[in-house]
């Protein structure tokens, strides 16, 4: 089912011409801390099979696991309504200390993350630290149809976006989408499996640059391509 977005949430990332000074804001913060402090009594991953997982997302996922063993791929977690995995940048930076007074983040839930199981985004991100690459195994359900029978274009988006991010961070750290280009050359059937093949193809200061492309668990279909520039965030910009 989803859930409910307040205004405050919705202007969360939105924040850079509100930006505080870095000592305001570490006092400030504290109750903003507090928020998310309380949200580790439901740490749960959900980066992992459920009942709803397909037998091809189940298999791609069991391989993935095996290349996890020898330390060159690791799976990454993934918390609904906290960001554990290099996001300290972001509550340090970019967390308006309004937002959290009153009901704010204690609604904040990670958008992919917010269906019911298989009904949304079911995923998995895998990391190549080394080979600066990653492979997001995704399985789109009924809740992001588009055209009949098909997958919703920004459902796809949303998910090359969340592969690029978790690509991109893996050289940049905090990083923020700056431009995303996608070519989608085939509908992708609700509820099938797609894998997202992301890498960094260049890095130029506090530019990072990706691509992917989506394909079918046989590899034989290419749904979509893009590339896309993530920006490090810049602390000494942003505690301007
Ligand atoms: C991704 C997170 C990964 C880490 C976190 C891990 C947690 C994991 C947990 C859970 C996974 C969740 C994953 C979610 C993924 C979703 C991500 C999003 O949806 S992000 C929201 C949408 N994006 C925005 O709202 C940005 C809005 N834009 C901005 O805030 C700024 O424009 C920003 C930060 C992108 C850059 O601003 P400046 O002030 O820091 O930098 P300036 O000086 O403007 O640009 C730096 C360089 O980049 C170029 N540049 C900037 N934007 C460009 C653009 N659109 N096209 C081309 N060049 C651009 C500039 O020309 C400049 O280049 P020259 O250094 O001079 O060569």
């Amino acid at each position: 089912m989803l859930r409910s977005c307040t205004a405050g949430l919705r202007s969360l990332w939105a924040l850079r011409g509100r930006r505080e000074g870095a000592a305001r804001l570490s006092a400030d913060l504290q109750p903003a801390r507090r928020l998310f402090s309380t949200e580790k009594a439901v740490h749960k991953d959900w980066a992992l099979p459920n009942p709803s997982w397909s037998k091809d997302l189940k298999l791609l996922f069991d391989q993935f696991m095996k290349k996890c063993e020898d330390g060159s791929w690791e799976r990454l977690p993934s918390c609904k309504h906290t960001c554990t995995y290099k996001s300290e940048d972001f509550k340090t930076y970019f967390l308006d200390p309004q937002l959290v007074e009153g009901e704010g983040l204690s609604q904040a839930q990670l958008f992919t993350r917010g269906f019911e199981d298989g009904l949304g985004f079911e995923y998995v991100i895998f990391n190549n630290n080394d080979e600066k690459r990653t492979v997001c195994l995704f399985q789109g359900g009924p809740y992001l149809q588009g055209i009949p029978g098909f997958l919703h274009g920004g459902a796809i988006a949303t998910m090359i976006d969340v592969a690029f991010g978790s690509c991109a961070a893996i050289s940049g750290g905090a990083v923020m989408t700056a431009n995303l280009n996608i070519n989608f050359k085939r509908p992708v059937p609700l509820c099938s499996v797609l894998v997202i093949h992301s890498q960094l193809d260049k890095l130029e200061g506090r530019k990072l640059f990706v691509s992917c492309n989506v394909r079918s668990v046989d590899e034989k279909t290419l749904y979509s391509e893009a590339t896309g520039l993530f920006i490090k965030l810049d602390p000494k910009k942003s505690s301007t």
